[in-house]
């Protein structure tokens, strides 16, 4: 496949980053009849496709499937043995299409979008130089879309004992035996969670915060702590790694904790957080600075830059750093560069997450805690998600709590937060009715049906008397 050489030195829009927040605005003008100019440093798909959510969740998924069956009398008997672990690496390689991007070069062609590899940067108003080469100019709008990269901590021996960062873990080789992970975020859990359930046999979580998921209602932190300590993964919260260090170059770590515990591990996971990838982008040119989230405004220009031709979506942003998220941005930005008069109503009010734990934490909107920040009077409705018919028809064990934040002057809901075993698709469910601002009166009418683990909303209702 040929690649677009910049004999035209002119676009109407041109993209730095082809993750998917870049991809899909690219796309979407190409579409709308745009010549739309995409540069890309490394896989077109980003960190998502090739070393974030496809291969952490193929990684999550036999486990998964195993704990579910062995939920279920009848079918628990069939699964004796281990997960097979070269089948599973195996389909992680398939899933992420063994590092190649072929697939999205030739998505990109079919769509007209002009692909120049090389790495962007800003060259002053409406310009982009690629590699030191001639500098393109848009005519219409240059689109950040660079997305993130992992942080390391200052801990003192850490970066000596080449930690694996969300790329060395989700592209490993093989699984190590014992893993310590430094974080109790997504990251951290997901891929905690994966390494023990593909064999690892020690796995431990240190996490600075005083809970796991600090940015989730307490509860949710709480029962994924549970369900790990139950499973066998140990979890230290308030705890901070204090010293770490390698036996020569390949031997076993060593790390002392801040509440005096030593560990020794295999690998050491670092996954302590992610930062803009901005610090090498020529924000400078325009009046921004390096190394900071571009701050956008509800059409996803970037603020502080006169003339509404810059753009940024995706993890750049450090509005919502998450695939759909980036996702909806992208469709937002290309909207107003194609001349549509749509604002973000979502990126702070309405982001839909899960962590694919198991349990699973699915979230939309605010916490309680956010909207008390906010300053706006909420009450709680708490039901358990395990204590419907459809929860124990799916088997036994599927515990979780379902949360409702209720704006006490209108009814309306503004967030919701559902735990429990499997539950990621009663999400949407709840991202529709806080999209749509309904408030639980409204929703009377819409019955969920028997036996679905969704009668949680009749739950819900009924607490709220109605
Ligand atoms: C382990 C892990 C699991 C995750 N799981 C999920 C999940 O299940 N669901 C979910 O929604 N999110 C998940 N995420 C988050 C998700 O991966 C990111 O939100 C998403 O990839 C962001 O998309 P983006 O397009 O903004 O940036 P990225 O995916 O980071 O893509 C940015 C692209 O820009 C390119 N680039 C950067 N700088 C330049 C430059 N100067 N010139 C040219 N190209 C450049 C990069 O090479 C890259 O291809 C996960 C993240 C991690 C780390
Ligand atoms: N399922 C998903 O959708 C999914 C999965 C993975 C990642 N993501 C996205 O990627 C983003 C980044 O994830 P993440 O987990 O890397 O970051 P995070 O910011 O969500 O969590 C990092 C955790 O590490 C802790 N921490 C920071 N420094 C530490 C230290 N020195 N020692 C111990 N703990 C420390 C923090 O308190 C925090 O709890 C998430 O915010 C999310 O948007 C999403």
């Amino acid at each position: 496949m040929s690649q677009f050489r910049p004999a035209a030195l002119e676009a109407d829009v041109v993209v730095i980053g082809g993750g998917p927040a870049g991809e899909v605005l690219a796309g979407r003008c190409a579409g709308r009849g745009l010549d739309t100019v995409l540069v890309e440093a490394e896989l077109i798909g980003g960190e998502c496709s090739y070393w974030g959510c496809i291969p952490s969740k193929t990684l999550l998924r036999p486990g998964d499937v195993l704990a579910a069956a062995a939920r279920v009398p009848g079918a628990a008997a069939a699964v004796t043995g281990p997960v097979d672990v070269s089948a599973a690496l195996a389909r992680r390689d398939y899933m992420t299409s063994h590092w190649t991007d072929d697939g999205q070069e030739r998505w990109l062609a079919d769509h007209g979008v002009r692909l120049l590899r090389g790495t962007g940067r800003l060259a002053g108003t409406r310009r982009v130089r690629v590699d030191g080469g001639p500098q393109l100019v848009a005519r219409r709008a240059v689109v950040l879309a660079t997305g993130s990269e992992a942080v390391l901590p200052p801990v003192p021996g850490l970066a000596d004992v080449r930690p694996w960062d969300n790329r060395a873990a989700t592209a490993a080789k093989e699984v190590p035996g014992r893993l310590l992970v430094l974080g109790g975020g997504a990251v951290g859990l997901e891929l905690a969670q994966a390494f023990f359930r593909l064999g690892a046999a020690d796995v431990t979580v240190v996490e600075a915060g005083s809970r796991l998921l600090p940015h989730e209602e307490p509860f949710a932190g709480e029962e994924v702590l549970a369900a790990f300590e139950r499973e066998g993964i140990a979890v230290h919260v308030d705890t901070r790694l204090a010293a770490i260090g390698r036996d020569g170059t390949d031997g076993p770590v060593h790390a002392t904790l801040s509440n005096g515990q030593e560990i020794i591990a295999d690998e050491v996971l670092v996954a302590a957080g992610r930062r803009p990838r901005t610090d090498d982008l020529g924000l400078g040119t325009v009046g921004l600075r390096p190394g900071r989230p571009v701050k956008v405004d509800d059409r996803l220009r970037a603020i502080g830059v006169p003339g509404a031709w810059l753009f940024a979506v995706g993890d750049c942003t450090g509005l919502a750093p998450l695939t759909h998220m980036g996702k909806y941005q992208a469709r937002i930005a290309a909207d107003v560069i194609t001349g549509r008069d749509v604002r973000d109503r979502a990126s702070r009010d309405a982001v839909t997450r899960v962590t694919f734990t198991d349990p699973q934490v699915c979230a939309v909107g605010l916490t309680a805690a956010e909207a008390l920040q906010r300053g706006i009077a909420v009450r709680v409705i708490d039901v358990g998600t395990g204590d419907v018919p459809g929860s124990y028809v799916l088997g036994d064990g599927l515990q979780g709590t379902t949360r409702f934040v209720v704006e006490e002057a209108s009814g309306v809901l503004v967030g919701a937060t559902i735990t429990g075993s499997g539950v990621q698709e009663l999400l949407h469910s709840a991202a529709v009715v806080v999209a749509a601002h309904l408030s639980l009166s409204e929703l009377r009418h819409a019955v969920p049906a028997f036996p679905t683990v969704a009668e949680v909303w009749l739950h819900a209702l009924e607490a709220a008397g109605l």
